[in-house]
């Protein structure tokens, strides 16, 4: 049916013509004419010459007419033709063809091809069998419209009664066509109201219904058939897909804008060019440095509008170009190009050129190599002159042996007596010694610390004593004043005090009781006034029985003893002390973390501490940062204080990688200064590292 598929405009005669009909000659009998209308259905058979040229038409009424009048069958039929023949040519188009029938008297005409030979004949019933097939392709393609259509359709008929619900709209609707047909659209599709539409015939467009628990955008169509209505249609569109469509376009639109605005307020500047390296984006900064208008360069070749520029190369090669340095106009400049790859396939290139000219950029490092350098002298000046920032207020504690301890310490004070304190690690011993200085009337002057175990043996003793001029190659020229010559006037706090060498003892001794030493290589003894307080987390008397430490210097250190008790023999102190450090670090962070829950507390008041206060400080510090909705929760807590232990199996060991690491290190140290008795020095040996690589580790980890 390659006719029926072309559709009725485009139909000819010759589609759906009677081909190879019978003709009759002239001197064929009537006989002859009878046993052809008797064996075919025609009305009328076509008569021709010998050159099969049309010359008649012998119609049934001109054999009525011939048998009436008595004629002989064997009598030729051309005395009875109708030579007033209706004929139409093979490419007649069908509106032409139609027009014919409807006015031709007998219903019937015969086609003829350029030379009036007879090629067929064409009826009514031809016309009518052409008409069903049009009717049956413009169905198909309906139906082939509506069944692919994105939009949902429902048709009704007059009484609204649905005739049909393409896929689309079964989808939209969750209902199938067939269980609706020939229902009520009001009742099987609340919301879809028809009524309207059906009164008025007339169109609406983009009405907002609730169908089926869906947001719809409907149009409304009548079916007009010979002027009345005969049903109506609605197109039905998603609406919550519309507004996400819409939210999407929106948020290119603001992405697309921010990008910009991120890109015109870049210091560099930027180019974007298109396969064939006609430029698509110029930022404000590369506009303003060649003093271009952006609207006019887009558009442009690139190599039109800026000097030099390979970006087209690069937009055809995809070899991108970084790093390069470009002279443009008088000056040299660092400039990136890059490729714009989608799918595969370079679409462009991105020109990225830094405006700083590289001589600038050099300035610049050295100037901040310079203020670096003044930094760092600022910073040792500070430290020599020293000073310090707690007071007795900072010692947060409520419990009675730390409050009687803060007493005496606020008494010794006001002397000049050397002070030992003890305590384990992390116990405050520092802040006491900053607290006795501030308190004392030597506060105006410096507090100078020296950390026995964090300075290497061999320099230990030209940082406490200084070293005269030209003392050892590689020297300051001047010499160098030694942490006993920077404190005097004020207080020196000798930390970590029994890891100290005993040649340095007895050095040490010495200015305790003369007051007075030597710089390294030095001839001059020096004198000074300096007030000694000294700190340990080891037992002194231990190492005095077991020789290692000088008991003479230990009776000149222990004139006041301030004993400060681990944390976990204070545990009335956990709860001031975390109020203390959220407070600290929330005004660090600038974050609001003010509570913390009872089964939190809970846990810190059952663990032991070993790295006493220091420790706490390190968890809150922590726990603030992962604290959400303000309170500490079990969750902050770091791994080995929830009792996760790493290699348990289950729901993988809580905290991130350097949790983790941390959690190990802790192991690994704490176990080697189980095993060392607490000797840092040993446990460093035990190790494998120094003693002062050991002791950045325990004040890290908060040991
Ligand atoms: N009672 C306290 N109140 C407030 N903060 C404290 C208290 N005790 C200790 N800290 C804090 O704990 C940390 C460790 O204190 P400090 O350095 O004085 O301990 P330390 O005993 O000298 O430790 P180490 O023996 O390791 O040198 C510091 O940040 C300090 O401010």
């Amino acid at each position: 049916m390659v006719a029926a598929a072309k559709g009725v405009n485009a139909l000819r005669m010759r589609d759906f013509m009677t081909p190879d009909v019978p003709t009759l000659h002239p001197g064929d009998s009537i006989k002859r004419a009878v046993e052809i209308f008797r064996q075919t259905r025609l009305d009328g058979i076509p008569a021709v010459d010998e050159n099969g040229k049309l010359t008649g038409l012998l119609t049934k009424v001109n054999l009525y007419d011939a048998i009436l009048e008595g004629c002989s069958l064997d009598r030729p039929v051309s005395g009875f033709l109708t030579r007033k023949v209706v004929t139409v040519e093979m490419e007649a188009p069908y509106r032409y063809v139609e027009n014919v029938v409807k006015t031709s008297p007998v219903g019937m005409g015969v086609v003829v091809d350029g030379h009036n030979r007879v090629r067929g004949v064409f009826t009514k019933v031809d016309m009518i069998m052409a008409l069903f097939r049009r009717a049956d392709l413009l169905n198909a393609r309906l139906k082939a419209v509506y069944q692919a259509m994105h939009n949902g359709l429902v048709s009704v008929d007059r009484s609204g009664l649905i005739t049909l619900l393409n896929p689309a709209a079964e989808s939209l609707l969750g209902v199938m066509e067939e269980a609706v047909l020939n229902s009520s659209a009001e009742q099987v599709l609340p919301g879809l109201n028809f009524t309207e539409v059906m009164e008025t015939g007339r169109v609406e467009i983009g009405k907002k219904c609730m169908v089926a628990g869906r947001a719809l955008l409907v149009n409304f169509t009548p079916v007009i058939d010979r002027g009345r209505t005969s049903g109506a249609m609605a197109i039905l569109q998603d609406l919550t897909e519309l507004e996400k469509v819409a939210a999407e376009l929106e948020s290119v639109r603001t992405l697309q804008h921010t990008l910009r605005t991120v890109l015109d307020i870049a210091y560099d500047g930027i180019v974007v060019v298109d396969k064939d390296g006609c430029i698509t984006f110029v930022n404000q900064s590369l506009a303003d440095f060649f003093g271009l208008d952006p609207q006019e360069a887009i558009g442009r070749h690139v190599t039109k509008v800026l000097e030099n520029s390979r970006l087209h190369i690069v937009a055809r090669t995809g070899v991108p170009e970084t790093g390069q340095l470009q002279q443009i106009r008088d000056g040299y400049y660092m400039v990136s190009r890059l490729p714009i790859v989608e799918n595969g396939r370079v679409v462009g290139a991105v020109g990225k050129m830094m405006f700083r000219n590289l001589e600038e950029i050099r300035e610049m490092a050295r100037r901040m190599d310079s203020l670096e350098n003044q930094l760092n002298y600022y910073r040792t000046e500070l430290e020599k002159k020293g000073s310090t920032y707690y007071t007795f207020d900072s010692i947060i504690s409520v419990s009675s042996a730390v409050i009687q301890l803060k007493q005496e310490a606020l008494q010794a004070a006001r002397g000049t007596s050397t002070i030992l304190v003890q305590g384990e690690s992390g116990t405050g011993k520092e802040l006491f010694a900053q607290a006795v200085h501030a308190a004392s009337p030597r506060r105006s002057r410096a507090f100078v610390k020296v950390n026995c175990a964090a300075i290497p043996e061999h320099l230990l003793e030209s940082e406490f004593f200084g070293y005269a001029p030209g003392a050892f190659t590689g020297a300051q020229r001047g010499g160098k004043p030694g942490r006993f010559e920077l404190a005097n006037g004020g207080t020196i706090f000798l930390d970590e005090i029994g890891d100290m060498s005993p040649g340095l003892q007895a050095k040490l001794l010495r200015v305790l009781q003369d007051k007075e030493f030597d710089r390294v290589g030095g001839t001059r003894p020096i004198q000074v006034d300096v007030r000694v307080v000294a700190a340990t987390n080891r037992d002194l008397e231990g190492l005095v029985s077991r020789g290692e430490f000088r008991e003479d210097l230990f009776y000149r250190l222990n004139v006041i003893q301030l004993t400060i008790p681990p944390l976990r023999e204070r545990p009335e102190d956990i709860l001031p002390l975390v109020h203390y450090f959220l407070r600290k670090y929330n005004e660090i962070f600038g974050t609001r973390v003010t509570d913390i829950t009872a089964e939190t507390l809970g846990i810190l008041s059952g663990y032991h501490w070993p790295g006493n206060v220091r420790e706490l400080e390190n968890i809150i510090e922590r726990a603030v940062n992962f604290a959400s909705g303000g309170v500490i929760q079990v969750k902050d807590l770091p791994a080995y204080l929830r009792g996760d232990k790493p290699g348990q199996e289950g729901p993988p060991p809580g905290g991130n990688y350097r949790d983790r690491l941390g959690g190990a290190e802790r192991e690994i140290i704490v176990s080697a200064l189980k095993a060392s008795g607490g000797n840092k020095t040993k446990a460093a040996r035990m190790l494998g590292i120094s003693r002062s690589r050991l002791y950045e580790k325990l004040k890290k980890l908060g040991i």
